[in-house]
């Protein structure tokens, strides 16, 4: 299989669908989370994924850990399809990638304490460590995560939000992966706490010179960690492009409208985010728009977007972007924030 240096991984024309039985006639309807996606992930980078509710992100970082099955589709670790293993082969992959949830406590069994739960991983994913070894692995990756070693037999609930994350960052690292999915680690966590957990994994990234994909509905919460970000809409990359490119010339108008969310203080901005702002409902995936997804809220949609399904365009630096009229759109753009515009 051949796959570009320095990709970690490679998703290639992933789809994942789901049937949802209604009541209705006993009818099923099916669903589609993920289509067409297609994106790679650097060694050694964070790339954050970033869209409203609904539009996929937990279900693409599920895909790619093989938690969930996609339709089609290949997710490439090294150049291996991890679609195609046995399960016993993707448990032993399983130690390279791992993933932090939401909810912390949730996640936590509550009859085990904290150094059983860090410690359950090494069981199956190293079995060649004895006991003392795996105790000792147990100690450092609660010091590396800011746990103090006495905490070792304390139980999940005697844990605030943010050091229940803690223990559920220490259960990802123990076994050493390469790739860690957070999905969403610090929307559970109060605004005091969610920086502390955000500056914890970008050092433990340096440390542990881990790769990150960071799923996030908060584009405040990406922007501080991410290096490139992936918008997705209903299902679809709509953009993927360096944090600076996304913030500072996003090229879709989804990513622009998102951004309206994001406070920034230049008040000269304003004017123009007023009339980004996002409106409307998000369509559902059932039963998806023609063409572009996007369509039905965008404000510089034209018949013509509700024919043509928007190909993911490779722009010269390599950033793509998923619109048939981006171009004009920038002209269009570029009048309006003009003095009199
Ligand atoms: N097990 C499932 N069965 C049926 N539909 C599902 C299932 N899991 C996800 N979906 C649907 O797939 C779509 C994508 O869901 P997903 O949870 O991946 O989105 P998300 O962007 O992570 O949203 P959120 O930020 O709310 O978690 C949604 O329409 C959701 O209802």
């Amino acid at each position: 299989m051949i796959q570009s240096p320095g990709n970690l991984l490679e998703i290639r024309d992933l789809k994942k669908t789901f049937s949802i039985a209604t009541g209705l006639f006993s009818r099923t309807l099916t669903l589609t989370a993920l289509d067409d996606i297609n994106f790679t992930v650097r060694q050694g980078e964070t790339l954050g994924i970033v869209g409203e509710s609904g539009c996929g992100k937990s279900t693409l970082g599920r895909c790619i850990l093989q938690l969930i099955s996609p339709d089609q589709g290949q997710v490439l670790w090294l150049g291996q399809d991890l679609t195609r293993l046995s399960g016993e082969d993707m448990r032993r992959r399983r130690a390279d990638l791992q993933i932090i949830f939401q909810d912390p406590l949730a996640s936590l069994n509550p009859r085990m304490t904290v150094g059983e739960i860090i410690e359950d991983p090494l069981r199956e994913l190293r079995p060649e460590l004895n006991r003392t070894e795996r105790r000792a692995r147990v100690v450092r990756i609660m010091e590396a995560v800011g746990l103090l070693p006495e905490m070792i037999n304390r139980y999940p609930h005697e844990f605030s939000g943010g050091q229940a994350q803690r223990i559920g960052i220490a259960r990802a690292l123990v076994t050493e992966p390469k790739l860690i999915v957070c999905d969403e680690p610090v929307s559970a966590l109060d605004v005091s706490i969610q920086a502390q957990i955000l500056n914890l994994l970008s050092e433990l990234k340096d440390e542990f010179g881990l790769t990150l994909i960071f799923i996030s509905h908060n584009l405040s919460v990406v922007r501080h960690v991410s290096d490139r970000i992936l918008v997705l809409y209903l299902g679809r990359i709509v953009e993927l492009a360096s944090g600076d490119e996304i913030y500072g010339d996003p090229k879709h108008p989804y990513t622009q409208a998102l951004l309206t969310a994001v406070p920034i203080p230049d008040p000269r901005l304003a004017r123009q985010r007023n009339i980004d702002a996002l409106k409307g409902e998000i369509p559902s995936p059932i039963n998806p728009p023609s063409g572009c997804p996007f369509r039905t809220r965008c404000r510089h949609a034209r018949p013509r977007c509700a024919e043509i399904r928007p190909p993911l365009e490779q722009l010269e630096n390599g950033r793509l972007v998923a619109c048939i009229r981006w171009r004009e759109i920038e002209a269009e753009r570029a009048l309006e924030a003009a003095p009199g515009g």
